[in-house]
């Protein structure tokens, strides 16, 4: 907690240096309103977003329950797939055949992690690539990676639109994301890239991880591990990003979500950091939404200001 010159404790959200996730997705998703008014304006159909969830994670059911309001919230039409975890691979492929035949659907998500035995790559490898908005599809990856037009993953676009408005000019930067995830370590590293930021990808086996954070002008953590990045680790005047959510046991018997950095030691050091919650989180959800409206607009051949 910052102390004001007055003595006075500085609420976080009033701190310029703390980057306000919350504040940046709720404008994306005002934008985001008014572009797909405008689509359904000219005649189109309204675009539409299915969300596949298998099982019963808890919090997967929250992330999907907010996917699906918020979808309506922008005035795209939502729908829902709840399977079982015990839901056979070919009974989950032949629900996403489904999904890829019906014009009513422009995006389709399934909600990951998926439960045991299921082969996520495979049964993400069954989307349309045209209708994959998570860009998790081996060929949408692979367009990523090779520079050209493809959807980009969620967090990782969350991570970027943050970094532009907090940042600004990327380019030179260097970059290092500490974590080697297909859903945000490598989609980000190449979203880092086609900025002209030079790019480090560590993870568990990197040798002194944090003498090399030290050199990161743009710090990315995305471990899922608690506090991992202390504030040692943290260059004076750098760009930390958490992507870690992290649910922690408090003394009270509840629990309450941190992210991967150690937020206080690094808010001292930092020139600018995302909260958990309130960072990155937020912007998954803005994205996706982002993503649908991109798919929708391609598919109609129409144009979307975005
Ligand atoms: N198919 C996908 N599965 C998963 C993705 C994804 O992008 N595609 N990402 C995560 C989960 N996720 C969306 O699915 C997600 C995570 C976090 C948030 C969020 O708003 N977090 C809030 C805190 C919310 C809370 O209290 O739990 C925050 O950080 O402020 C939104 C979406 C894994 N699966
Ligand atoms: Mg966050």
């Amino acid at each position: 907690m910052r102390i004001s010159l007055r003595g006075q404790p500085v609420p976080e959200d009033t701190d310029p240096r703390i980057i306000d996730g919350k504040a940046i997705a709720n404008a994306l998703l005002a934008d985001l309103a008014r572009e797909v008014a405008a689509l359904i304006e000219t005649g189109q159909p309204v675009p539409g977003l299915a969300v596949v969830l298998v099982g019963d994670d808890p919090a997967s059911q929250v992330y999907v329950r907010s996917k699906a309001r918020q979808t309506v919230a922008v005035g795209m039409r939502s729908f829902e797939h709840r399977l079982p975890a015990t839901v056979t691979e070919d009974a989950l492929l032949t629900v996403i055949d489904r999904l890829n035949a019906d014009p009513a659907v422009d995006g389709i998500l399934v909600q990951l992690p998926l439960p045991r035995p299921l082969d996520a790559a495979r049964i993400l490898d069954r989307i349309d690539p045209a209708k994959d908005v998570d860009g998790f599809h081996v060929v949408n990856a692979g367009r990523l990676s090779a520079g050209l037009d493809a959807p980009v993953p969620c967090t990782p676009l969350g991570c970027l639109l943050l970094l532009r408005q907090a940042v600004g000019a990327l380019s030179g930067l260097h970059a290092v994301i500490v974590g080697r995830s297909n859903i945000v370590g490598k989609p980000l590293a190449q979203v880092l890239l086609r900025e002209n930021c030079t790019v480090t990808i560590a993870h568990s086996r990197t040798r002194d991880l944090a003498a090399l954070c030290r050199q990161a002008d743009i710090l990315v953590a995305a471990v899922g591990q608690a506090g991992l990045i202390r504030g040692d680790w943290v260059k004076p005047g750098a760009t930390v990003i958490d992507v870690g959510i992290n649910r922690i046991p408090t003394a009270d018997g509840r629990t309450r979500l941190v992210g991967d950095v150690a937020f206080d030691e690094a808010l001292a050091v930092a020139d600018r950091i995302t909260p958990v919650p309130g960072g990155v989180g937020p912007m998954t959800i803005a994205c996706l939404l982002r993503n649908t409206l991109a798919a929708a607009a391609a598919r109609r051949g129409a144009a979307h200001g975005l």
